[in-house]
């Protein structure tokens, strides 16, 4: 189980860290730690932990001031939870990841092997964005979507997302009657729902549209995910239907194709002509030189990019097989023309996942 947790249900903004609730959360996922399951906990908080200690009455608009926030707000956040476990005789694991820790292929495993090994080792990894290193390009910047590759990273069975909320409605709740979405089968459920801002307490970042954009990307990935509120944990935890349940859709990806579609970072784009978008769309072929008209950005070999059709439409991600300075001489040729080295596709298809036009990711 992955088990994210945002800043609106352990915290306030005049107040900081609320013990209480924690160790409310803490005795659920105790109790399911005695009950023999595997739980990786996401955790949200830190930056709004450490503002009471620091004397900040709200959330800091500068990034140096919000990482110096979560770096006295960490330390208590978990210190506070390794105490609450202790008590149920569960060890934690802190485990601070920025979002390109999971952009590079040989982190990306890294950091799997050691939410495995801690697991094996029977710890509850405490997950959360290394935020005192993260700087504004490169962060996830909510927890959500961090949770999201964690859940598959870990090989979650379920993810759920709880929050001050006891579900996704069709609107923001708080500005006018709405109802709660009991199940999410595909993006389709929610083309008519409205996600708002954040919650109201203010300590809270991405609202629920990037709760609903990461339930998509773990169900997506055969990873079916709960959004309920805080309270409603231990009810989610033991299968009742609870929040919003987004179910599973697909088979569980490999790790590099999941890589590939969700946490991988394009280095630069191939554009395809129209007879290429067909086959890579509609049969997944691989990309031959000859359907190739050009590329943009400074790529090497085995980095990944976009392919892009003739109307500027992103069809797939891939690994691609040359540098960048190395297609021009490559373009629109047919690979019996080619030179013997140069006759190895430009893109194969196991290297490759489309990109749906209804949902990017
Ligand atoms: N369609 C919607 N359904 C449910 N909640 C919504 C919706 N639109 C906006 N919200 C708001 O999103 C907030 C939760 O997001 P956020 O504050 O970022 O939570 P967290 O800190 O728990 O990650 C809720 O307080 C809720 O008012
Ligand atoms: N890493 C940040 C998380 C940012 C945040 O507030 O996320 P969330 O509450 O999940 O919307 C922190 O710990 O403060």
């Amino acid at each position: 189980m992955v088990v994210k947790v945002g800043s609106s249900s352990l915290t306030t903004l005049p107040g900081g860290l609320d013990v209480d609730r924690l160790r409310a959360l803490v005795d659920v996922l105790g109790a399911l730690r005695a009950a023999g399951r595997q739980v990786v906990l996401v955790s949200s908080g830190a930056i709004a932990a450490g503002l009471a200690p620091l004397s900040l009455t709200g959330r800091p608009r500068d990034l140096a001031t919000a990482q110096a926030a979560a770096s006295v707000g960490q330390l208590r956040l978990v210190q506070t939870y390794a105490d609450a476990f202790a008590a149920h005789g569960v060890t934690v694991g802190q485990v601070l990841l920025t979002a390109d820790d999971l952009t590079r292929r040989s982190h990306y495993r890294n950091a799997s092997q050691t939410i495995e090994r801690l697991l094996a080792l029977g710890v509850l990894p405490i997950v959360n964005e290394n935020d005192t290193v993260a700087t504004e390009e490169i962060r996830f910047g909510d927890n959500d979507r961090l949770a999201a590759l964690v859940a598959h990273v870990a090989v979650a069975d379920a993810l759920v997302l709880l929050s001050d909320v006891d579900g996704v409605y069709d609107g923001d709740p708080r500005t006018g009657p709405a109802q709660l979405i009991d199940t999410v089968r595909g993006p389709e459920d929610l083309a008519a729902v409205a996600l708002g801002s954040a919650s109201r307490n203010g300590v809270g970042t991405g609202g629920m549209a990037t709760k609903v954009e990461a339930a998509l990307i773990a169900s997506g990935a055969g990873v079916p995910v709960v959004v309920a509120s805080t309270p409603q944990a231990a009810a989610a935890l033991a299968g009742e239907r609870v929040g919003t349940l987004f179910a599973a859709r697909g088979r569980r990806p490999s790790a590099r194709q999941f890589w590939l579609r969700y946490a991988s970072r394009p280095r630069g784009r191939v554009l395809l002509d129209e007879g290429a978008v067909r086959a890579v769309r509609e049969r997944h072929a691989s990309l031959l030189a000859a359907g190739v008209t050009g590329s943009t950005g400074d790529f090497l070999a085995d980095d990944p990019v976009e392919l892009v059709g003739p109307d500027g439409v992103v069809v797939a991600r891939g690994l691609v097989a040359y540098d960048a300075r190395e297609l021009p001489a490559l373009l629109g040729r047919k690979t019996a023309d080619l030179d013997p080295e140069h006759r190895r596709e430009v893109v194969h298809r196991d290297e490759m996942v489309l990109v749906s036009r209804r949902f990017a990711g």
